[in-house]
């Protein structure tokens, strides 16, 4: 992606010729790319993306908001954070012979990183089988990718009319902007480039008109009064000068300010990544993962709900009184399974077995939880964006799951 944005012109011939000299310095020039988006020294050093990088850049028909998410498994609470806000995702896998197999695997992060993004809403995705220069342009290899990890996008729940592999090298920049000249390459394949596959992404609609929900993702000191805020507005719209109701603090705060993209505007609309300074409210008192909110119509806050899960392939099976990890949007919360209501068919979604006592690998159920905190969260059926979770445990994620019930 770095090198996506340098092609396009996002970054300097300045800023690149520093980080060539200095990745080159510590004898990692092949990381010099990777360095546009990884801008820490940590990052740097251990030469892999830990925080979510947010960088902008345009397409023929759109303005694209990239936010790369971290891939190694020490990090999935930050890759849940960048997939909710993401309308449609990109994954890379990469195709030399064995790296590809070892991230295909039961434990590897290429199948946790896909069923992650499609139960979080996601159901478009360009994968980009890269580094196919180390494998001299194979057609075989690029197809038996294409057949192993199809089969498995499909099962996850994808459509194959929504699904493009591109066979591309981030370090040489082949087949990234412009069209292939390596000759390998060309004896095979006609089809788009990364770019384009970007382009062809159809644009979501945006729940402008329901009710304003804004989810924290940050909290920072700006430079003039009161502090900001960052984060997507996933409902609704806010304006300069709104009073919003911070939850679950349940206390009023005054937009002071919006930007997008570090310039001020007026208005922000669903689907918006933005920054408002609040004021009225202390910094203190407003954590990520709390949701900005239309006064009169607020957010429910509760800490018992009723949700239908996708258990994944889990080593443990789940029973009455199971601790997880509850990820929405930015928050992690502590909570409890402490109903198991019913099992489900797969496909069908009928009740297959009410009160069942445990739930083993990849199955569907209707439970009950109860976090330790109170936390904001919509019915699927009302809001989508706010009302889907993932539940994880030590690290592994456990199930998907879409709210339908608040108590
Ligand atoms: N040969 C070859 N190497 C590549 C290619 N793309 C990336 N690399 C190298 O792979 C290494 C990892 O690149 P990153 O961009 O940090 O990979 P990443 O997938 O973002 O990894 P995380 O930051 O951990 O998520 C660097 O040394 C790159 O130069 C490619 O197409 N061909």
């Amino acid at each position: 992606m770095g090198h996506l944005l340098y092609t396009l012109g996002q970054v300097n011939k300045k800023t690149m010729h520093k980080y060539e000299q200095e990745s080159k310095k510590l004898g990692k020039q092949s990381f010099m790319y990777a360095w546009i988006l990884d801008e820490t020294g940590e990052e740097r050093s251990r030469g892999i993306t830990m925080d979510v990088g947010q960088s902008k850049f345009e397409t023929h028909t759109k303005i694209v908001t990239l936010l790369d998410a971290p891939g190694h498994k020490d990090f999935i609470p930050n890759m849940i954070t960048g997939a909710t806000q993401a309308d449609v995702a990109i994954l890379v896998v990469d195709a030399t012979r064995g790296e590809f197999e070892t991230g295909f695997e039961m434990e590897g992060q290429t199948r946790e990183h896909a069923l992650l993004v499609r139960s979080l809403g996601v159901n478009q995705l360009g994968v980009v089988v890269n580094k196919l220069d180390t494998v001299g342009w194979n057609q075989d290899r690029f197809q038996e990718i294409v057949g192993k990890l199809g089969t498995f996008l499909r099962q996850a729940g994808f459509r194959e009319s929504d699904v493009t592999f591109v066979p591309c090298s981030g370090l040489t920049g082949i087949n990234l902007v412009n069209p292939p000249t390596e000759e390998k390459l060309l004896e095979w394949y006609k089809g788009p480039t990364l770019l384009d596959v970007i382009d062809n992404f159809r644009a979501p609609e945006r729940p402008i008109t329901k009710p304003f929900r804004l989810s924290v993702n940050d909290i920072f000191k700006g430079t003039g009064s009161g502090f900001c805020i960052s984060g997507r507005v996933e409902t609704g719209l806010v304006e300069t000068g709104d009073k919003v109701l911070v939850q679950p603090q349940n206390e009023m705060a005054v937009i002071k300010a919006v930007t997008i993209d570090d310039v001020h505007t007026s208005i922000a609309y669903a689907g918006d990544q933005v920054s408002v300074t609040l004021s009225g409210i202390e910094m203190q008192n407003v954590s990520v993962g709390y949701i900005l909110c239309d006064t009169t119509q607020p957010i429910p806050v509760t800490s018992r709900f009723e949700a239908r899960i996708v258990v994944f392939n889990i080593k443990v099976p789940i029973t009455k009184g199971f601790s997880v990890i509850l990820h929405h949007q930015s928050l992690s919360e502590q909570a409890v399974i402490t109903k198991l209501v019913a099992q489900l068919h797969k496909s069908s979604g009928e009740v297959v077995k009410r009160r069942p006592r445990c739930l083993v690998k990849n199955s569907n159920a209707v439970v009950e939880l109860t976090t330790s905190r109170p936390v904001c969260l919509e019915l699927y059926r009302d809001v989508k964006e706010l009302g889907r979770f993932m539940l994880r445990v030590g690290g592994v994620t456990i199930a998907a799951g879409l709210v339908t019930q608040i108590f």
